[in-house]
């Protein structure tokens, strides 16, 4: 678990030109070789002072004018001396500069993800901010970056907290009970409804899994239904451009069409699919497959209906989506004229006026949310969701061992459910954990 001694270097900024390009250091001989690169800055540099200095090559020619920037352990992003040399963003230039680095023998590459995982070795910031920088790095929607800040500046630890801590104590309450029975008698009271009631916190941030997926990944939804519809109509009207082909023919669409839009900051991977029938041809049966494939994997359906379907007909079209949550809506209402206008099925929409589109940008929101802003939400991953779950189970044997078993049983069990907690934080977690967590990071970061 402790770091090794070895100092690693690697590009902070993406591997593109670029403003600016950014070499990091960190470890105990990242001030002594970088002032390697840079002979001008002084021996013992004042830390979290941008000197403007020159990076030189092995024979002292200029390569670059740069910003130096020392950082004296433990007050660095690690926790361990890092330096920064901010250069001009030439990716050549910052492979040169890297590959000096690395000429000195206590210097190697960094792992991905390694100077976060340093910062976590080193009591920085804890799991959850760590994996929140990771999130941060990767949203691609304005509900992703608020969601994966709150994390980073530790929304999700906190709420972890609150459960640990009143948990540690009840832990240490029954073993106070166990060891010292005369002078703890009594502090395992109530140790049944304490344990209810921590379970049911563990459940209800677990339970935000589903949400956290969502704003992580972004919604998918699918407008599916009968042949022509106005499926693809709705479908550009919803994209805003021109994306799928429109024709009066029945079958036009083919291959589902993908894109993605950003809807109240959540990011939203809108599917146009091809129209349902019976007795389609060759290749339009092939596109009917694939639309049944994508229903089954959405988090929402939207049934686009011809004006004057019937109730019965809209509730088998329904039943094509399978357990796919379904929104139903009646398109081309533009065309609808007496009978028709009484439509079964609101909400009415129209691609071509773009009628009622709005209305039903909102429905799917609350659909997928069912209120709240998306932003709020915490990032329980499911890894999160794994630990909390082994939690809650811990807690669901503690409640029943404090009705039928032994004191010991029953500590034993909240031990357990302490431990599978600990994973989310990282107070309890091995190297493999560590190891598969930060794979998933980029080097440099
Ligand atoms: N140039 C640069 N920009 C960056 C980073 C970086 O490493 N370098 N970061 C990297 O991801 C992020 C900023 N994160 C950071 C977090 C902590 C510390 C730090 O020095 N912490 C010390 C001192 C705190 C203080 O004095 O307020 C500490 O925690 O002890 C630095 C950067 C985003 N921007
Ligand atoms: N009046 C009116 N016509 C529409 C509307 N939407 C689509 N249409 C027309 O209906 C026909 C079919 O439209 P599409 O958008 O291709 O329908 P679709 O559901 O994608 O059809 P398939 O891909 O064949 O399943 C075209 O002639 C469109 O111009 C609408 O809102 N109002
Ligand atoms: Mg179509």
């Amino acid at each position: 678990m402790t770091p090794d001694s070895a100092t690693i270097v690697a590009l902070a900024t993406a591997p593109a030109a670029g403003a600016v390009g950014i070499l990091r250091l960190s470890g105990p001989a990242a001030l002594e070789v970088a002032r390697g690169l840079a002979p001008g800055v002084p021996v013992a540099p004042a830390p979290r002072h941008a000197y403007l200095a020159s990076f030189v090559d092995a024979s002292g020619a200029v390569l670059d004018e740069g910003l130096f920037l020392y950082f004296q352990a433990p007050r660095s992003f690690t926790g361990e001396d890092v330096v920064e040399l901010h250069a001009h963003g030439s990716p050549r230039l910052l492979r040169l500069l890297l590959a000096r680095a690395l000429e000195d023998a206590r210097v190697r590459p960094a792992l991905p993800g390694e100077f976060t995982r340093r910062a976590f070795l080193h009591g920085r910031i804890d799991l959850t901010r760590a994996e929140a920088v990771a999130d941060l790095v990767a949203a691609d929607s304005e509900a992703a970056v608020r969601a994966a800040a709150a994390g980073l500046s530790g929304a999700l630890a906190e709420r972890i907290r609150s459960l640990e801590t009143p948990l540690r104590e009840l832990h240490a309450d029954l073993e106070g009970v166990l060891n010292f029975p005369e002078e703890a008698e009594g502090a395992d009271a109530e140790a049944g409804s304490r344990i209810a009631s921590l379970r049911s916190v563990a459940e209800a941030l677990r339970a935000e899994v589903g949400r956290g997926r969502l704003v992580r990944q972004g919604a998918r939804v699918a407008l599916y239904g009968p042949v022509n519809a106005g499926k693809s109509t709705l479908f550009n009207r919803l994209v805003g451009e021109a994306r799928a082909l429109v024709d009066d023919e029945p079958g036009t669409t083919r291959d589902a069409l993908e894109a993605r839009v950003e809807w109240d900051g959540l990011g939203v991977t809108l599917y146009d699919t091809a129209g349902l029938r019976e007795a389609p041809g060759r290749v339009e049966a092939l596109g009917i497959a694939r639309t049944k494939e994508l229903l089954a994997a959405v988090d929402l359906a939207v049934l686009v209906l011809p004006p004057g379907t019937s109730r019965d007909e809209a509730a088998s079209w329904t039943r094509e989506a399978g357990d796919t949550p379904v929104l139903a809506v009646t398109g081309k209402c533009d065309a609808m004229t007496g009978a028709g206008a009484e439509a079964l099925v609101p909400p009415r929409v129209s691609g071509l006026t773009g009628e009622g589109v709005d209305a039903l940008r909102t429905s799917v929101l609350a659909r997928l949310w069912g209120g709240g802003t998306p932003s709020a939400v915490a990032l329980v991953s499911e890894r999160h969701a794994d630990a909390l779950r082994r939690t809650a189970e811990a807690l669901g044997r503690a409640e029943v061992a404090s009705r039928v078993s032994t004191l010991e049983v029953l500590s034993g069990e909240v031990g357990l459910a302490l431990e599978a907690l600990g994973e989310v934080s990282g107070t309890s977690v091995s190297d493999a954990l560590l190891d598969t967590l930060f794979q998933r990071f980029c080097i440099g970061k």
